[in-house]
């Protein structure tokens, strides 16, 4: 129902196929749930432009999508593509609203996070690329992990319980500039730790900035992730910041960052553009998690 009443929603907003069919996609749970790695790949057809005014109808940017569990690639129809991303929602979508949250814990170390099996997302990108303002607008709430102006601000492993029954993690962001270079190595130690050793990670949203231009950093984190096999979503933050900068602006930031790593992936990852000020990306965001776990949670699923 919830998946029915969205997409008529969207209805109006695409007026542009998907793009160029890929070859068929295999829906074991390690294919569909990773971004996988495969250097030799052709890159895909460059983003479309929106011809809409306003940034935030930039759903028509579009790229080569990214097919859930469920669908045929053949079978995708326009509508079936979420506004601002490259998702299509099938049929493991749904119950996507946060009902109730809590906080849970912080760890210092992977083998220190909680031990109940609950699926999870984790939430990676650089200091201060808007991971804990993320965390507040998905939850609606103004300051329930903390925020600052001042990047590293979240230095340890923090749970949050949804709906009582999985989990966001809050993850100290990588790259701080002032950080000594032991502190830098120990991030990089314990947060590897905890991507290589948590059975219950569902998949990492990757957030970048998209109000500055791709930086090394994103690439060779995506890099990580997709060499070890670990399923990610790129989160596109900061979409709100279209004046004033003397740089490009986010959808350009956005196509460029997408032709440097469409080498990278066989299949296309799944991205999204969100801003926490205006609250873009939020619901949709949101969709596409809930059929990523649900899809997990299928004890059919061997
Ligand atoms: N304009 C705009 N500013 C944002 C957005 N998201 C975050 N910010 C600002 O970016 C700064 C950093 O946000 P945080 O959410 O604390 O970033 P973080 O990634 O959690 O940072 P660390 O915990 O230090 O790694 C704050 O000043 C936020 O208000 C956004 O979507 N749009
Ligand atoms: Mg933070």
């Amino acid at each position: 129902m919830l998946l029915r009443q969205h997409c008529l929603l969207n209805l109006h907003r695409f007026s542009t196929p998907p793009a160029q069919p890929l070859a068929a996609v295999s829906f074991s749970r390690s294919s569909t749930l990773s971004a996988r790695l495969n250097p030799s790949t052709e890159s895909p057809p460059p983003l479309n432009r929106s011809s809409a005014p306003n940034f935030a109808a930039a759903g028509l940017l579009r790229t080569a999508i990214f097919v859930p569990p469920g669908v045929a690639r053949e079978d995708v129809t326009p509508e079936m593509v979420l506004p601002g991303s490259n998702i299509v929602v099938g049929p493991y979508a749904g119950d996507a609203q946060i009902k109730q949250v809590e906080f849970v814990k912080s760890s210092a170390r992977a083998r220190d996070c909680p031990k109940d099996h609950r699926p999870e997302f984790a939430i990676l990108g650089r200091s201060n690329v808007g991971k804990s303002s993320l965390i507040n607008t998905l939850v609606r709430k103004k300051e329930f992990a903390l925020t600052s102006k001042k990047p590293g601000k979240t230095q340890l492993i923090n749970h949050f319980l949804v709906n009582k029954s999985w989990y966001f993690v809050d993850l100290p962001g990588y790259g701080f500039a002032n950080a000594s270079q032991s502190a830098r190595t120990d991030w990089s130690s314990f947060t590897k730790g905890y991507f290589l050793n948590r059975d219950t990670l569902v998949s990492v949203l990757l957030l970048v900035d998209s109000s500055i231009p791709p930086q090394q950093i994103d690439l060779d984190c995506a890099n990580w992730l997709g060499r070890n096999n670990i399923g990610l979503t790129f989160v596109f933050t900061k979409c709100d910041k279209t004046k004033g900068g003397k740089g490009k602006r986010p959808d350009e930031n956005i196509k460029h960052f997408q032709d440097l790593i469409s080498n990278y992936y066989k299949e296309p990852p799944p991205w999204i553009m969100t801003s926490s000020v205006t609250g873009l990306g939020r619901d949709e965001l949101l969709l596409h998690m809930s059929q990523l776990r649900n899809y997990w949670d299928n004890d059919d699923i061997v």
